[in-house]
C-alpha cells in the first residue's frame, strides 16, 4: 500500500499548505481537502471511493468539484464512505441544490456521480486487500478516524480530534500499527483555542499518548499555517520519547 499525503496542513496558502487529503495507493481518498486539487484530471478520475472524517469543508472541499470535473468521464459512481449523521450534514449543507447539485440524483438517479457508504465507528470494509475501519474521534461535528489496515501493518490517521481516550484505546489494540498521524492543530501557546475548537496542542496530545514509544512512526498533521515551528518545539519537549515528526504535504510512506 502507498500513502500519499495530498494536504496535511490546519489551512492554505502558499506550496506548502494544503487542507487535509491522504491518497491511498491510486484509487482511495481519506478526506477531499484542497490537496486534492493537485492532481491531474486522470489521477481524479481514478480515485473509486472517499472515506470521510467529518464534514469541515478543509476536508471536503474538493469533493464537489472533483465530482463535476471528473463524473462524466466514469463508469460508476464515487463511493464516499462516513457515518450516517456526516451524510446527512453533506446532503442538507452541501449537495442540496442551493451550495452545489444534488450529484447522489444527476446525471440520473439511475447513474449518478456519487453514492453514500455508511460506516459507523468501529465498522470496516475491505477494499482489495485494504480493509478501513473507522475509529473514534470527538471534534463537536460528528467524526472519525480510519483504520487502515493491510497484510504487512497498519496506519491511523486519527483525523481532526480533541482529547479522546475511545480513540487511543483502540490504538493500543493494534499491533501492527506502522504509522500513527495524528493531529495538533496549535502550540501550547494557543492551548485554549485548541480546547474551544476541539483540537490539540502538544502538551494535550503527549497527554494520551502511550507511556513508551511504540514501534510506529508518530507522524504530526494539521498544523495551522504559521505555527509550525512552534508547535514542533513544542513537540520535541513534551513528546520527545515519541520522535514525532511533522507531516508534509508530498511525503509518500509504503507499507
Ligand atoms: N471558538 C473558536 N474561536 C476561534 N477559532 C475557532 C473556534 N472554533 C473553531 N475555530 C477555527 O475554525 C476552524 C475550523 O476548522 P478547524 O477545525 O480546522 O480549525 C478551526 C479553528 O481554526
Amino acid at each position: 500500500m502507498k500513502l500519499t499525503v495530498l494536504g496535511c496542513s490546519g489551512g492554505i496558502g502558499g506550496d506548502a499548505h494544503r487542507t487535509t487529503a491522504l491518497l491511498v495507493d491510486d484509487d482511495v481518498l481519506i478526506d477531499a481537502g484542497t490537496g486534492v486539487a493537485d492532481l491531474d484530471i486522470d489521477a481524479l478520475a481514478r480515485i473509486d471511493h472517499m472515506f470521510v472524517t467529518h464534514a469541515h469543508i478543509d476536508h471536503i472541499a474538493c469533493l464537489p468539484l472533483m465530482l463535476d470535473t471528473v463524473g462524466a468521464r466514469r463508469a460508476k459512481p464515487l463511493v464516499v464512505h462516513c457515518t450516517v449523521a456526516t451524510e446527512a450534514i453533506l446532503r442538507a449543507h452541501l449537495f442540496n441544490g442551493l451550495l452545489w447539485p444534488d450529484f447522489t440524483r444527476i446525471p440520473s438517479p439511475n447513474r449518478p456521480f456519487l453514492c453514500f457508504a455508511p460506516l459507523e465507528e468501529g465498522d470496516s470494509c475491505a477494499i482489495g486487500e485494504r480493509i478501513f475501519t473507522a475509529l473514534p474521534a470527538e471534534h463537536g461535528v460528528p467524526a472519525v478516524g480510519y483504520r487502515v489496515a493491510t497484510p504487512r501493518g497498519s496506519f491511523v490517521f486519527g483525523g481532526d480530534s480533541t482529547t479522546c481516550p475511545a480513540f487511543w484505546d483502540a490504538v493500543a489494540r493494534i499491533p501492527d500499527l506502522r504509522y500513527l498521524i495524528v493531529e495538533a492543530a496549535f502550540p501550547d501557546s494557543q492551548r485554549e483555542l485548541a480546547i474551544r475548537s476541539e483540537h490539540l496542542c502538544p502538551a494535550l496530545l503527549a497527554a494520551q499518548l502511550p507511556v513508551h514509544a511504540g514501534a510506529f512512526q508518530l507522524l504530526i498533521s494539521h498544523v495551522k499555517p504559521g505555527y509550525a515551528d512552534e508547535t514542533m518545539r513544542d513537540l520535541q519537549r513534551v513528546a520527545a520519547r515519541h520522535a514525532p515528526v511533522m507531516l508534509a504535504r508530498g511525503d509518500v510512506y509504503r507499507i
